[in-house]
């Protein structure tokens, strides 16, 4: 199978060098000729992963051509860069390949989930299926051979294992599922409930709050997931509360680390500043915002967040009024 990874950040390159420890064909496309050539000549991608030295038959290219004959497409960009990368590989396919989704959030333009994007943009003679690769999985790890498990999830159970068979190995474990809206839908909201974990430690609150915050953000990420018609038992596994527990607990997590940046100034003037990092929560709090809104969705964690990141209202105000309101039972 040949396979091209499209993005040279840090997921990319760590999915990709996962094939290439597998013995298979695969090439990355980037369009950053400082990350291509880094990886080409150097075998690293100092600017995500500055110790460590990647495997050196892994290759990338600045020619988006190489996707002309790819069985496998794995999509490693931001959410924001997910439909315009369909429209410019789409033309250049010569077969239906399977199209591999690792991005998690929305498409900004549209609120649409990915793997739906994904299906408007490629025409049928080029797309076997859509696979999305989601989990708990923070790329620093995975580069370093950490153990990792994750779903391969899609609507074409052959393509699900296949995409399983392609990336599995001793250090990589994909399990399949069959739940798109509710897989694609957990991975998504969690990066806003990461923002909101990184919030609450910036403030300086310990782990009883981070629990709490844990449980009641998967019932939120439940409620919305089962109203889109996502499997409740979908959001007890990998892409649910797994993805979950590593964000909202992680130094990794660029999401985290945005909202502890927030929290400890109690602002968020210095991080819409500063910032260059892909933190994809910041635009799916939005969204979330606007569709349960819409829909009568009751999200408490995710509405502070968002008044928080669009209404100035201050982080140590939304803690307090999470805790003041009506009490309730539990389930
Ligand atoms: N990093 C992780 O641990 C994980 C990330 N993800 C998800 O994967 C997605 C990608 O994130 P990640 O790799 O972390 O992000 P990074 O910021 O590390 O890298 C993104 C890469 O995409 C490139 N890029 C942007 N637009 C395009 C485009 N139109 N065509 C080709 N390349 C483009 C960027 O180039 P440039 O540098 O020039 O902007 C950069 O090389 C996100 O949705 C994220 O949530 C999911 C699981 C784990
Ligand atoms: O999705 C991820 C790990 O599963 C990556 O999280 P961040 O985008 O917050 O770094």
């Amino acid at each position: 199978m040949k396979t091209v990874v499209i993005g040279s950040g840090s997921w990319g390159t760590a999915l990709a060098q996962t094939l290439a420890d597998n013995g298979q064909d695969v090439t990355i496309y980037g369009v950053n000729a400082a990350e291509v050539n880094d990886i080409n000549e150097n075998h690293k991608n100092s600017k995500y992963f500055a110790e460590t030295a990647l495997n050196p038959v892994l290759r990338a290219t600045t020619d988006l051509s190489v996707v002309k004959d790819a069985d496998v497409v794995v999509l490693a960009v931001p959410t924001i860069a997910i439909e315009p990368i369909c429209k410019e590989i789409d033309p250049l396919l010569t077969k239906k390949a399977i199209v591999v989704n690792v991005a998690k959030g929305f498409n900004p333009k549209t609120n649409e989930r990915l793997s739906d994007v994904i299906r408007r943009c490629i025409s049928p003679d080029h797309l076997s299926s859509v696979v999305s690769l989601i989990g708990p999985s923070h790329a620093e790890e995975v580069v370093i051979r950490q153990l990792t498990s994750i779903d391969a999830v899609s609507q074409n159970d052959a393509d699900a294992i296949a995409i399983q068979n392609l990336f599995s190995n001793k250090y990589l474990r994909i399990y399949t599922g069959n739940d798109e809206v509710g897989s694609e839908l957990g991975a998504a909201i969690k990066n806003v409930m990461a923002i909101a974990s990184g919030i609450l430690s910036g403030l300086g609150y310990g782990d009883n709050t981070r629990a709490a915050l844990i449980t009641r953000g998967l019932q939120e990420m439940i409620r919305y997931g089962t109203y889109f018609g996502g499997k409740e038992e979908t959001f007890i596994g990998l892409t649910g509360i797994g993805d979950l527990i590593v964000t909202c607990t992680s130094v990794h997590s660029r999401n985290f680390e945005a909202g502890h940046q927030i929290g400890s100034e109690n602002t968020v003037e210095n991080f819409f500043r500063d910032n260059t990092k892909t933190v994809e929560g910041v635009r799916t709090a939005k969204i979330v915002h606007e569709v349960a809104k819409e829909k009568g969705i009751d999200m408490p964690i995710c509405e502070e967040v968002y008044q928080i990141l669009y209404e100035g209202k201050e982080p140590k105000d939304c803690a307090n009024d999470l805790m003041i309101r009506k009490l309730k039972a539990e389930f």
